[in-house]
């Protein structure tokens, strides 16, 4: 079968994405998700993409890592926002749904602000918080992360969760509002550019652990900027928004 399909990027963490509102993609098929992320016999990418049509909402919108696996993804969010408005499916503004829920978005230009689900679940451990913000998240402040093995301390950490084990956040302060992250990625089972659930797991930590006073953090990550903003009520963390750039890069058929 001939795909047609559509290379976005939000900065850095990419996504092969497919207009599958005619039900054309083999979803149970999970090699073929393995496939088209290969960087070398496939399109390559962190994960996959569907939009489909959905009742209530603009569109649905299912994520899968590289290894098939499905959650929320935060940039893929993001892209998927930016894909439905190439679609036409959207103008500037939408509600959609995913596999944590329902999410709004707005869009001006490339930049797209997209609301997370509310965070309740952050649990401050001995060096580490864990926070579940449509996945799980394991946030840990380090001293130089220019020289830190991202690779090798993240996948230790990873696996040393129960199934499905957690994503990984290595944060360095840079001021009161500033956080520089690096990201582990379970599922892709490598270090990515960026991960918009795991700023987002940062910047909520950091205010949890009083590391920050502010509701509105930038995040440098390996790929770009991220900016995420909350309020807070009772340890509960509300109106969280990720926003940050969310590209096109290519398109093109692949057979499969
Ligand atoms: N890159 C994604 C996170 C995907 C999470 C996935 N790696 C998992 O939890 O298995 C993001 O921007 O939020």
């Amino acid at each position: 079968m001939n795909l047609e399909f559509y290379k976005y990027q939000g900065t850095g963490n990419d996504f092969v994405m497919i207009d599958n509102r005619t039900k054309i993609f083999p979803k149970e098929k999970t090699d073929i998700i393995s496939h088209l992320c290969d960087r070398h016999f496939g399109i390559g990418a962190d994960g996959v993409i569907l939009i489909e049509n959905d009742k209530e909402f603009d569109f649905k919108m299912i994520y899968f890592n590289a290894d098939g696996s499905q959650t929320f993804c935060g940039n893929g969010g993001r892209c998927a926002v930016a894909f439905a408005k190439y679609l036409n499916i959207i103008d500037s503004k939408t509600k959609f749904i995913a596999i944590d829920g329902k999410h709004f978005a707005e869009i001006e230009n490339d930049i797209v602000s997209l609301k997370m689900i509310d965070v309740d679940e952050i649990k401050i451990q001995e060096n580490s918080v864990f926070a579940y913000t449509g996945t799980q998240h394991h946030v840990e402040m380090v001293d130089n992360l220019d020289h830190f093995p991202v690779f090798e301390k993240g996948r230790k950490i990873r696996y040393s969760y129960a199934n499905p084990g957690s994503n990984v956040n290595f944060v360095q302060q840079i001021n009161n509002s500033t956080f520089r992250v690096r990201t582990y990625e379970k599922g892709v089972e490598d270090e990515t550019l960026a991960c918009g659930t795991g700023v987002t797991a940062v910047a909520i930590a950091m205010h949890k652990t009083n590391k920050t006073n502010s509701n509105s953090i930038s995040l440098p990550v390996e790929g770009g900027n991220l900016e995420v903003s909350f309020s807070e009520n009772n340890g509960v963390y509300t109106n969280v928004f990720l926003k940050g750039p969310a590209k096109f890069v290519f398109s093109g058929k692949i057979q499969i």
